[in-house]
């Protein structure tokens, strides 16, 4: 499912987080947004997850117009750094979560539900582990449940803020594999936000770098590196 974002700004009183960014992502498409602190990442992630209203501008999925629609309707997965998982609930309990609580008339049946949390669990290479709580996980694991939890309801948009942020070097790279994979795998269309240089041009196709609320370069990792569209591009990475 593509994404369009267009001319879209955001003030929070009358500081301007975000000023006319316009940005198309492909159906398909890995995107890291890569920025310094405060440069409108979040943001721009959560006016896409309909979870803040921008001022001016739209946001299209494909031929649809969400600007207005509600977060619950736009069949968007999250994984967020510290979207914690629900401590008295287990591992199976937390992925299939989203399921139990559709509306009747589509909520798919306990079994359904059974199956398709232990689908979830091979997917992100965690078998067998459902009975557990998060408690008894480890870092990466539990970020690898957060992840099936975000896929259970077969969103097409998957989006991730800083999920590997608390995480090791050894188990970022792990995790980042693996989100790759399965980005792939499913042909989902996902918007991946760090500060890590590194994460978003080992993972995405193309990266967008904000800086103080506007887009100043969105292209691959590679012609980054050799044309940077700016000097604050060119500094940010060097
Ligand atoms: N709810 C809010 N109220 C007031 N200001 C806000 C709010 N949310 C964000 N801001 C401000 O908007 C700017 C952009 O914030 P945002 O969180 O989008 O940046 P970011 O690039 O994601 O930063 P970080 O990497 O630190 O998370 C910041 O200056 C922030 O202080």
């Amino acid at each position: 499912m593509s994404i369009r974002i267009e001319n879209v700004s955001k003030n929070f009183s009358a500081f301007a987080a975000l000023n006319q960014v316009s940005l198309e992502i492909r159906d398909g498409e890995f995107a890291a947004l890569l920025g310094p602190s405060g440069s409108g990442k979040t943001t721009l992630l959560r006016i896409i997850a309909g979870l803040e209203v921008p001022e001016s501008g739209e946001v299209w999925f494909g031929r649809k117009n969400v600007t207005e629609a509600a977060a619950a309707s736009r069949g968007i997965g999250f994984v967020f750094q510290h979207y914690a998982l629900f401590g008295h609930m287990t591992v199976a309990e937390n992925i299939g979560f989203g399921l139990t609580v559709m509306p009747r008339a589509s909520r798919p049946s306990k079994k359904d539900i059974l199956l398709r949390t232990n689908e979830l669990l091979d997917l992100v290479q965690l078998p067998g582990i459902g009975g557990r709580y998060p408690s008894e996980l480890s870092g990466g694991q539990r970020q690898r449940v957060a992840l099936a939890r975000a896929l259970a309801r077969r969103p097409r948009i998957l989006l991730l803020d800083e999920p590997f942020g608390a995480l090791d070097a050894k188990v970022r790279r792990e995790l980042r594999g693996a989100l790759r994979t399965i980005h792939d795998e499913l042909g989902l269309t996902s918007i991946f936000v760090t500060h890590d240089h590194e994460e978003a041009f080992t993972l995405a196709d193309r990266v967008a770098i904000l800086n103080h609320g506007q887009v100043e370069q969105f292209e691959k990792p590679k012609r980054i590196m050799q044309d940077p569209a700016s000097d604050f591009v060119r500094s940010f990475l060097a």
